[in-house]
């Protein structure tokens, strides 16, 4: 569980806090979103769930180790993996075997298994390139899917996804969340998911709403699309089979029951 208590913090040389006194639970296999407008503080408080950013007021704590203990931080972040917006900020190999196998070697994993276990992550996020094919010649959505694949191989317990298809095309956005969807049901993680999309998340357990560096509310989804002021606050656009469903739902038949299943299918 990540329990993150009455955390405040400002960037240094700013006179404004970037988080004002957040208090929030993240439980084990749990997919929860962060959802706020620009500059709400989602992206700031990523980074306090694996302690690259230690809170100047309040604590963080990881499945009850606090991420200011400096002992325990490498496990800590180990437990809690992050796939940034821009992918290409945390490729550090110059083949797609190279950067999977160095956070693997970081942990001490057995070279004679390294291969397999590429592949393994490889076929898990689907992306099928030679392992000797250079990063730097990847499409925008084969680098994210190789970020993904690359926190994978690590078995996080948590895993942030920061606007991950945010540079993507809409096709290759949906290959990624299939990806992801297949790696959750094979691997269990919780996931926490910043995103301005709701349609990303429909089966996402709970949401937390931010503004202006607080949280709003925490909630399920179901909640929020009742709630439309907090969708105005956060500038969320209710999902356009959603809006279409409830129109459907107003005339007697229930579509949204079967959401997950239309989805699988690719019709929605
Ligand atoms: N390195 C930094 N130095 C100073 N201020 C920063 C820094 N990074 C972020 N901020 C400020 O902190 C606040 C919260 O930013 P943050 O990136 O966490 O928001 P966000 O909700 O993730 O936004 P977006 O949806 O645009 O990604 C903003 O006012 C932002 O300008």
């Amino acid at each position: 569980m990540i329990k993150v208590n009455h955390v405040s913090f400002s960037y240094p040389g700013s006179n404004r806090n970037a988080l004002k006194d957040v208090s929030l639970t993240i439980h084990e296999n749990e997919f929860v979103a962060l959802l706020g407008p620009n500059g709400s503080g989602k992206s700031t408080l990523s980074m306090f769930l694996n302690g690259i950013e230690i809170p100047d007021q309040g604590e963080v704590l990881v499945d009850g180790i606090k991420t200011s203990d400096e002992m325990h931080l490498p496990a800590i972040r180990r437990k809690v993996q992050i796939v940034f917006q821009n992918p290409e900020n945390q490729q550090v190999g110059i083949t797609v075997f190279e950067d999977i196998a160095f956070g693997l070697s970081n942990i001490g994993f057995p070279t004679d298994q390294m291969e397999e276990k590429v592949h393994l992550v490889l076929n898990l996020v689907n992306l099928n390139v030679p392992l000797d094919r250079e990063v730097a010649n990847l499409s925008g959505g084969e680098k994210q899917k190789l970020a993904l694949a690359s926190v994978l191989a690590l078995e996080p317990e948590y895993l942030i996804l920061d606007e991950s298809t945010s540079m993507l095309d809409p096709f290759s956005a949906r290959y990624f969340l299939t990806a992801l969807k297949q790696a959750r049901r094979k691997l269990s993680f919780a996931l926490i998911y910043i995103t301005h999309h709701l349609q990303e998340i429909e089966e996402a357990d709970r949401v937390f709403l931010f503004n202006d560096g607080s949280l709003l509310k925490g909630c399920t989804l179901e909640e929020l699309y009742q709630d439309s002021t907090s969708l105005e606050i956060c500038k969320l656009k209710m999902p356009y089979f959603r809006h279409l469903g409830l129109l459907i739902k107003e005339q007697g038949v229930d579509v949204l029951k079967h959401a997950n299943e239309l989805e699988e299918l690719g019709l929605l």
